[in-house]
């Protein structure tokens, strides 16, 4: 089952009302990269490649065509009992832009990332409203404890 949006809201900061959604919780922009290096995934290990920020020109992001790495504003905790899914904002789906999710494990807290595809150039406000996050009931055996845990919270 999934959550509410009142529910996900709970675990969110900061937060405003309009973010606030039925079925989850509307992240918003904090920043934007261009990977400039090849990272490496191993078996027993991984690198994460360099990135140049995208400016913000008068706080808005103007993106050509491509993949970029983008920063969400709120940190997230995951509960336990739940993991976490981000969707695309519709309006930015529907400006043939998509944003990727991988596995928000349950006990992660911090500000995380998301892949975003560019196929048709859009400007993006600094702070705008992006993705959904949705919170569905998981069983876990343990919690996070990898090398992201508290990433951007300092
Ligand atoms: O789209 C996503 C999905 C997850 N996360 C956060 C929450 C998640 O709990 C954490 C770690 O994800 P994962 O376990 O997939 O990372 P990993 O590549 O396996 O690295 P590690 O084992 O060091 O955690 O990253 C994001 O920021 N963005």
């Amino acid at each position: 089952m999934f959550e509410s949006g009142a529910f996900v809201g709970e675990y969110l900061n900061p937060i405003t009302g309009s973010q606030r959604q039925p079925n989850g919780v509307d992240l918003t922009a904090a920043a934007i990269y261009e990977q400039t290096t090849a990272g490496r995934i191993g078996r027993g290990g991984k690198t994460i490649g360099d990135r140049q920020e995208v400016d913000a020109d008068d706080g808005v992001f103007r993106l050509d065509p491509g993949a970029y790495i983008l920063q969400y504003a709120e940190t997230v905790q995951i509960p336990a009992g739940h993991v976490g899914f981000i969707y695309p904002r519709s309006s930015l789906m529907r400006n043939s832009c998509m944003l990727h999710t991988a596995v928000w494990d349950a006990g992660y807290e911090g500000k995380g990332e998301g892949l975003l595809e560019v196929h048709h150039g859009i400007e993006i406000e600094n702070g705008a409203r992006v993705g959904q996050l949705v919170f569905a009931e998981a069983d876990h055996e343990t919690t996070y404890d990898g090398d992201y845990q508290g990433e951007r919270t300092g």
